[in-house]
């Protein structure tokens, strides 16, 4: 019988093992109740009598049909339950899929696993505890992966087998392909999910402070440390650490995390404890790391026990038709979010974006996008809207100066204008403008930037 305090979840889905699996493992908790549906026409059909109460969450087990998923109906539990976190379990991770449901306002899309029912368990929990912020408005997912061509396919994969264990995964591609959605992803599908998601990348951190910010310090270990600070092995404690561009790790401190890996503590600086920690660990590079080590710049033994399994994503111009599924996705949510009716690329659009080179790769996709999204004027968006330097392939050469600023150029002045708007903090105009802090960082050591005078 509920009790003023109970916490009623319908359960919806066939008749099956695991959903017989799932119930008993919910019904562990004593504040939850929970009532089994076997389809979601049976759950539209329960009409709770007056005063009686209404679900406050909602569980769909997809079957084996995830592809086939009853959306009509999902669309009408929704609409006549829209309070209710919606949680849809389906057999295999499709993230075109996930982003479709997402923006139809399911909560979250679990792969069935053997950690599925624990991954339910915290997630329901979380909707529980009060949210302090909501989470930014950054659809599609952070975490989704999305692509259809099969190189992308195989890295969902391979994302799918490193959050089943603690391995330590190294992913390489140039800037803007998505290494950090990957490790977003293994974090999110991991059991670990519950717990902190901690990035860092390294050459944004200023060398001598770099040690401190991955291992803490106590307080007086050095001038102008005056308390203790836990560091980002710590702060990621039971969750995973994401480390960024790990090739610019200066050898003293190679040797030091090295021996943190094999000895799994950290030691604060100025600080003798050894405090184990249990992280998994992501690290990423634009680089090529093996060449980094042939070069002496990076040690060997250490470039081992970081490969892990090792991720690689393909630039963008190699991955076909993806570049159309992804620029529509990026429309889509744009439009979304700022609330424009959604247009569909003309046939030229689309011939251009399959033409362009995308040095920057999915990142600068997502900007052409979004610029193209607010030049706009017509019922489609043209060819002519797309903000590229250059429209035709890279490969006929540099397009001539015209009169307008390039995109490269205008993109500049907004991160430069963004950086004086932030009086030099690179970390708050990095995520002001939604991009890598690295980019920024690159761009200050190159002298396309500046930092304004007061912060230096
Ligand atoms: N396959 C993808 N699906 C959806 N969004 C993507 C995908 N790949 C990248 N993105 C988006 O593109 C942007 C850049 O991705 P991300 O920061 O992960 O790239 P990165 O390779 O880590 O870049 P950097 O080398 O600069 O650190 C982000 O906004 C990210 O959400």
């Amino acid at each position: 019988m509920p009790t003023p305090s109970s916490y009623i979840i319908w359960l919806i889905g066939p008749d099956s093992y695991y959903v017989t699996r799932l119930c008993h493992r919910l019904c562990l908790n004593p504040d939850y109740q929970v009532r089994r549906f076997t389809s979601v026409a049976a759950a539209l059909a329960a009409r709770p009598s007056p005063g009686s109460p209404l679900p406050n969450a909602l569980v769909l087990d997809s079957d084996d049909a995830a592809q086939q998923l009853p959306q009509r109906l999902l669309a009408k539990l929704r609409e006549r339950l829209p309070e209710a976190p919606l949680f849809v379990l389906a057999d295999q991770a499709n993230a075109t899929l996930e982003a479709q449901l997402l923006s139809q306002g399911i909560t979250a899309y679990l792969v069935k696993d053997a950690g599925s029912p624990e991954r339910l368990w915290q997630a329901l929990a979380k909707t529980r505890e009060p949210q302090p912020t909501p989470p930014p408005a950054d659809s599609p997912a952070s975490h989704l992966l999305l692509g259809e061509h099969p190189t992308i396919l195989r890295v969902r994969e391979l994302i799918t087998k490193a959050a089943r264990t603690s391995i330590t995964v190294s992913v390489s591609g140039e800037t803007g392909t998505g290494k950090e959605v990957v490790a977003q992803a293994i974090h999110a599908q991991s059991s670990r999910v519950g717990k902190p998601f901690v990035a860092l990348n390294m050459a944004a951190i200023p060398r001598e402070l770099l040690e401190s910010e991955l291992f803490g310090h106590e307080k007086g270990a050095f001038t102008g440390a005056a308390s203790r600070r836990t560091g980002r092995f710590e702060e990621a404690s039971g969750g995973t650490l994401f480390l960024d561009e790990i090739a610019d790790l200066e050898l003293t401190l190679q040797a030091k995390l090295l021996r943190v890996l094999q000895e799994r503590t950290i030691t604060r600086v100025g600080g003798r404890d050894a405090i184990p920690f249990d992280v998994r660990l992501v690290v990423a590079t634009h680089r090529d790391l093996a060449a980094e080590v042939r070069a002496g710049r990076f040690r060997e033994d250490l470039y081992y026990r970081l490969l892990g399994l090792p991720i690689e994503l393909p630039p963008l111009r190699s991955r076909g038709q993806d570049v159309l599924l992804l620029a529509t996705a990026f429309e889509r949510a744009f439009s979304q979010q700022n609330g424009l009716p959604s247009r569909p690329f003309s046939k030229e659009a689309r011939q251009a974006l399959l033409n362009y080179a995308f040095p920057g790769n999915v990142r600068e996709l997502k900007a052409v996008v979004e610029l193209a999204t607010v030049l706009a004027e017509g019922a489609q968006l043209e060819a002519a809207d797309l903000p590229f330097r250059n429209l035709a392939p890279v490969a006929d050469g540099p397009a001539p100066k015209g009169q307008h600023p390039s995109l490269r150029e205008q993109t500049l002045a907004i991160m430069q204008q963004s950086l004086n708007d932030m009086q030099g903090d690179v970390v708050a105009a990095a995520g002001r403008l939604r991009v890598g802090r690295s980019t920024l960082y690159r761009l200050i050591q190159s002298g396309e930037l500046r930092l304004p005078t007061s912060a230096t």
